[in-house]
């Protein structure tokens, strides 16, 4: 699927936005097709289907599942022999997140901290297209080299949009399209991560107050609006290679990533 997706704009969209909104959280295409139905109730009992009340289903897109700590432990790593490892799931089943603790930051003063977004390309296999591989490491050196620090390993793969949809956008990127272009033309937003997660994980954490490790301003304006205060934006300059040139050019132009 290529689009350009033409909007329609007619009466109510409660239920539209409520459907697209259900395929992202199962990280589906948010291709979704709305019928009404003079007696949901019964089409849905001869089918087999599910009904969700349309209100109670828009405050629940609405609001964000609570997150709980469930074990943290001891985690030796090469850039710092004082790990540990918490891990957080959320109430509603939805994904894991994890934060690892470098040292025993005092919790009274602004921590080195860094939210980083999961990206299996990156992260694990070494991909070139991308900068997050070198940011995982370089910041949690950094964290290692200044003895404490916490950095949050939020799974929201591709921006949000899960390991398929990303794939589905490289391969829009193989075509010409840009890291922005191909989210668009797949029916998502530049961005559609969620950052109350991350202020919640370190507010449960005992933190208030951060130094964080970004070169995305919007990270700081949304720390900022969960409570959390950021003393600092230290940035995070790593990984620049041939492969991912434009893709940073892009960064810095569309999504405003101080580059
Ligand atoms: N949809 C999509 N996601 C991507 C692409 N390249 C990397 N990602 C994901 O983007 C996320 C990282 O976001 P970035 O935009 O690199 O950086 P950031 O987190 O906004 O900002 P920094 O804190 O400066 O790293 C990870 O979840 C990656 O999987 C892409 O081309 N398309
Ligand atoms: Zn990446």
């Amino acid at each position: 699927m290529k689009g350009p997706l033409r909007s329609d704009r007619d009466g109510t969209a409660l239920a539209h936005r409520a459907a697209l909104a259900l395929c992202k959280s199962a990280r589906l295409l948010p291709a979704a097709v709305v019928l009404p139905l003079t007696d949901a109730r019964s089409f849905a009992a001869q089918h087999a289907l599910t009904t969700l009340p349309l209100e109670r289903l828009a405050d629940h897109i609405a609001s964000s599942s609570p997150l709980h700590p469930i074990v943290a432990a001891r985690l030796p790593m090469e850039a710092s022999e004082a790990g540990r490892l918490h891990i957080f799931r959320p109430e509603d089943g939805a994904e894991e997140h994890y934060a690892i603790e470098i040292g025993r930051p005092d919790r009274s003063k602004p921590v080195l901290a860094r939210l980083h977004s999961a990206c299996f390309t990156g992260d694990i296999l070494g991909s070139l297209k991308c900068d997050c591989g070198p940011q995982l490491r370089g910041a949690l050196h950094q964290m290692g080299a200044q003895g404490a620090g916490v950095l949050l390993y939020l799974n929201q793969e591709g921006r949000g949009i899960g390991l398929i949809n990303k794939m589905r956008a490289y391969s829009l990127q193989d075509q010409g399209f840009d890291t922005v272009e191909a989210n668009h033309r797949l029916g998502f937003e530049d961005d559609e991560r969620d950052f109350r997660l991350g202020a919640d994980i370190l507010k449960s954490m005992g933190f208030s107050s951060v130094r964080l490790l970004t070169n995305n301003p919007k990270k700081v304006d949304m720390m900022t609006t969960c409570g959390i205060t950021v003393a600092e934006r230290v940035p995070l300059k790593v990984g620049e290679n041939r492969h991912n040139t434009a893709y940073l050019a892009t960064k810095a132009r569309k999504s405003g990533h101080l580059l």
